[in-house]
């Protein structure tokens, strides 16, 4: 595993956002300690992309104080592969150094992709293209990945089998993570921490005190998860 910064890979605090005359994000504070998995929920348009995209250095708009520290990769919920380019050059792409091959080869061994360097990105499923945009983060040795949505647009099965890629990967690499999602079990699976982003700000901070692997008819999963549904706004089945 690769050396780590200690101490908190993100803070920020006051961290405004404005189109027009409407904040999105109206006073966020936040940190993220080395190593730490944080969820970051909230309903549609309440500023979860926005605030993912200040952290990633993407939005020279905002205002506040907000810093990384230590090296950054991105996952998206669509792949953006680039189509004329192999699945290696997509993965080793803006890397530099002697053994970039290797590590192009390693991080796509990791992902389940072992062999398919040379394949072009019109000849992997949904899934598969997913897993090129995580080798592609894995690649540059992230202290923090930010991943928005990174699971959303796969079909339900390829989604638990990538949840647990990510299980597995956190678990050997120790990178920090915020994961934007939409899906509260997600949330609670892979998380050690919670957020609820409403009216602007962090409304609901939690930690997940659940051993891995978790599962979602587990007691205490139930109660945690019924706590973050209230915070959203959803009501309880009838
Ligand atoms: N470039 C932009 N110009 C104008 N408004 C924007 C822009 N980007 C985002 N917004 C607005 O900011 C609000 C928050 O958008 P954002 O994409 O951050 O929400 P979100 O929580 O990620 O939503 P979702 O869960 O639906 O993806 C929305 O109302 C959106 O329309």
């Amino acid at each position: 595993m690769a050396t780590r910064p200690a101490g908190d890979v993100v803070t920020a605090t006051a961290v405004r956002r404005a189109f027009g005359e409407t904040a999105v994000l109206d006073g966020v504070d936040l940190t993220i300690g080395a190593g730490e998995v944080v969820a970051l929920l909230g309903g549609s348009g309440s500023g979860k992309t926005t605030l993912l995209r200040i952290l990633a250095g993407l939005d020279p708009d905002a205002t506040g104080d907000w810093r990384v520290r230590g090296s950054l990769a991105v996952v998206f919920q669509e792949h953006r592969l680039l189509p004329w380019k192999r699945v290696s050059d997509n993965v080793a792409l803006g890397v530099a150094g002697p053994d970039v091959r290797r590590r192009t080869a390693a991080a796509l061994a990791e992902v389940g992709l072992a062999g398919r360097e040379r394949a072009w990105p019109a000849e992997l499923s949904g899934g598969q293209s997913q897993r090129v945009a995580v080798a592609r983060a894995l690649v540059r040795e992230p202290d923090l990945l930010l991943l928005d949505e990174p699971f959303g647009s796969l079909d339900a099965l390829t989604r638990l089998r990538m949840q647990a890629l990510f299980g597995r990967l956190r678990a050997e690499h120790g990178f920090a993570a915020l994961l934007v999602t939409h899906d509260v079990e997600e949330a609670l699976l892979l998380a050690d921490r919670t957020l609820v982003l409403d009216g602007g700000r962090i409304v609901d901070d939690a930690p997940v005190p659940l051993a891995h692997p978790r599962a979602p008819d587990d007691p205490g999963f139930g109660t945690l998860r019924r706590h973050l549904l209230d915070r959203l706004g959803v009501p309880a089945a009838a």
